[in-house]
């Protein structure tokens, strides 16, 4: 049987043995099934061929993936942007952790059965190029960022990583909880560049995932008060399921971003001095500009329409300034060091679970809002 040891994707979709499961079909228990998605709006089970790590390489076998929004984003939409488009069969997942289970020749940091969390997004790490060499490597224009199309992801059995991205996860770290390091990953890469400090009041937009990962965050950075936002009453008691002494405003569809942010000014005893928004939203991210004091901050973590409009005046009068993050760089140790250590408790985000085998019904009820889930994983 040949294997495959590069990560090119046409390696795996031109192989004979990848093949689209039939609804319903059983796979061989060690089969390397993972679950992708397509141009025509599907998700299904396929299997892939047998993987062998080439130099500088490690199979992990994926233990844990939580199924991100831009995942169903994918799948539902066909693109994100106008950079990152499905054309063909492409592996979804990239919040993921697993265990050690080969080692290609010339790595010597990992051994088999180490556990570890996997980092999606591997730059080119080339000298040339600026954006690796200075540290800033989510700007690498080489990035093979996995389940970003052309690249297939991590919801999958088996997958080959460069050994030099994968992170160390420590015996009280569990794979769930590897896996949550991505979107914290991307809260901590917000929360760093926004320059949070001790007791400053901080707004919150939005209680998906990454709003609540926000919320955990700048908790244990010292935010005070914290207010968050949303447009569901069950995101905002989620929210305060996790962090008590969170204060909530409910986001009313029939008010102008500035009348919501007389209510949050209320609830936060007068303007806030840093808001992170994370939902994408205009009219949100209008509310937080409205929200935040003269000198604040308005950090998008969010992202959606390829245009928007600010409100300039009231920025430009109010020094107000505006920040945006892309995905992260550096952040994966932080994010394992503050789990481990138990300044962030990540394990109540996980809502729902399924087994590999039944990936395509864990994608539905992450997409359903009626169902009601914070982060939907895949086990295996
Ligand atoms: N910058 C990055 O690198 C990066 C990385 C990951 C995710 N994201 C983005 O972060 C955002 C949040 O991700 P998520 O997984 O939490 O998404 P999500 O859709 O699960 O959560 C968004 C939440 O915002 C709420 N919401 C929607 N409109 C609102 C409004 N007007 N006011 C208040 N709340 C509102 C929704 O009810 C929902 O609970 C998305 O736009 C996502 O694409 C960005
Ligand atoms: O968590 C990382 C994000 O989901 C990715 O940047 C994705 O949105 C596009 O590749
Ligand atoms: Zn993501
Ligand atoms: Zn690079």
């Amino acid at each position: 049987m040949a294997f495959i040891q590069e990560y090119d994707p046409r390696k795996i979709l031109d192989h004979p043995d990848f093949r689209v499961l039939a609804e319903g079909e059983k796979p061989a228990p060690d089969a390397n099934i993972a679950a992708f998605y397509n141009p025509k709006h599907e998700v299904h089970l396929v299997q892939k061929p047998r993987l062998k790590p080439g130099p500088g390489q490690v199979l992990v076998h994926v233990r844990a993936t939580g199924i991100c929004g831009s995942d169903v984003h994918f799948w539902k939409h066909g693109r994100i942007g106008d950079s990152m488009i499905v054309t063909d069969e492409c592996g979804s997942g990239h919040e993921s952790a697993g265990e050690v289970l080969e080692v290609g020749e010339g790595v010597t940091q990992w051994k088999v059965g180490d556990r570890v969390a996997i980092e999606a997004g591997v730059p080119c790490s080339q000298p040339s190029c600026e954006f690796c060499r200075t540290g800033r490597y989510n700007a690498c224009p080489d990035v093979v960022f996995f389940s970003t199309p052309p690249f297939h992801g991590t919801l999958t059995r088996f997958h080959l990583h460069p050994a030099q991205w994968l992170h160390r996860l420590p015996d009280n770290v569990s794979f769930e909880e590897g896996a949550l390091c991505e979107p914290l990953a991307v809260a901590l890469a917000g929360i760093e560049r926004s320059d949070l400090r001790l007791g400053d009041p901080v707004l919150i937009c939005g209680a998906g995932p990454i709003g609540l990962v926000s919320l955990l965050s700048a908790r244990a950075a010292g935010a005070e008060p914290i207010v968050i936002t949303d447009l569901f009453q069950s995101r905002l008691d989620f929210a305060k399921s996790m962090v008590p002494g969170v204060r909530t405003v409910l986001i009313e569809r029939g008010l102008g971003p500035k009348e919501q942010a007389e209510k949050i000014k209320a609830v936060a005893d007068g303007n806030v001095k840093l808001a992170l928004e994370c939902t994408g939203v205009e009219s949100s991210i209008h509310t937080a500009i409205y929200s935040v004091k003269f000198g604040g901050k308005v950090f998008i973590i969010g992202v959606g329409k390829s245009e928007l409009t600010f409100p300039f005046m009231h920025l430009s009068a109010n020094e107000i300034d505006l920040s945006l993050q892309y995905r992260y760089a550096n952040q994966y140790p932080k994010a394992i060091r503050l789990v481990a250590g138990g300044l962030i408790n990540l394990k109540p985000l996980v809502t729902h679970r399924f087994k590999l085998e039944d990936a395509v019904s864990a994608f539905h009820v992450a997409a359903d809002p009626s169902q009601g889930a914070i982060k939907v994983q895949i086990t295996d």
